[in-house]
């Protein structure tokens, strides 16, 4: 029997990445406020792809090691169903957040190697969702988004606690081998569906999602 895996697409900008990302069946779409990212949005224009997307599609707002006046101007402006934590957030810093905003938070966790999922532990019990993304490049400005897959073979077999969504290096081609060995339900990305950096592809997004339901 086939499974159900749901599908966040993370990075949109414009109102046809929303309305390809909804159309095309996806669960969850991301909108990025890391300033130094291609596929960063304002706040003003978060708010207005927020609230454009249809009811069902999970809207997730991705900051990195953001203060409280950011969330503060960010969860009053924009409609949003879940916080994603994509910097050096501590497990405190993940209960502050969900206390002050009342919104279920994702951390997202580097992963590199078997330290990495040690690293994770403490978060299990603290956030609703963890996002087991692989390590950024030590070169890189981006601590996400670099579209590359870590060894899927450190969590064959893993289980934890709390749902968790399969990020990195995702792409039509390597998502049903990366969803068999890993047994996620979910997964994430944002390089695989465009076609320059920050620029959604909505053929791509549809032979994304074809390869997930396949
Ligand atoms: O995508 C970015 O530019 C980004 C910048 C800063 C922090 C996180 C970022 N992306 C996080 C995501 O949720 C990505 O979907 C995830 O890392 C997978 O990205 P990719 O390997 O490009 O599919």
């Amino acid at each position: 029997m086939s499974k159900t895996v749901s599908v966040k697409i993370c990075g949109l900008r414009t109102a046809e990445d929303v309305a390809v990302t909804a159309a095309s069946g996806a669960a969850y779409c991301g909108f990025n406020f890391f300033a130094r990212s291609p596929r960063s949005v304002s706040l003003d224009d978060a708010r207005g792809l927020a609230l454009e997307a249809p009811p069902g599609l999970a809207k997730v707002a991705l900051t990195v090691d953001a203060d409280d006046a950011f969330l503060d101007d960010l969860v009053a402006k924009v409609p949003l169903d879940m916080l994603q934590l994509h910097g050096r957030e501590t497990p405190a810093r993940v209960v502050a957040v969900k206390a002050r905003y009342g919104l279920p938070v994702m951390k997202a966790v580097g992963v590199a190697d078997a330290s990495d999922l040690v690293t994770m532990e403490p978060y299990l019990t603290v956030a609703d969702q963890i996002l087991v993304d692989a390590k950024p490049p030590k070169n890189s400005v981006l601590p996400g988004g670099n579209g590359l897959p870590f060894d899927w073979r450190l969590i064959a077999g893993r289980r934890w606690p709390i749902p968790w969504m399969l990020a990195g290096g995702l792409t039509a081609q390597n998502v049903a081998q990366a969803i068999a060995m890993t047994g996620a339900n979910q997964v994430d990305l944002a390089s695989a569906v465009e076609s320059a950096p920050g620029v959604k592809d909505p053929d791509l997004i549809r032979a994304f999602m074809q390869a997930v339901h396949a």
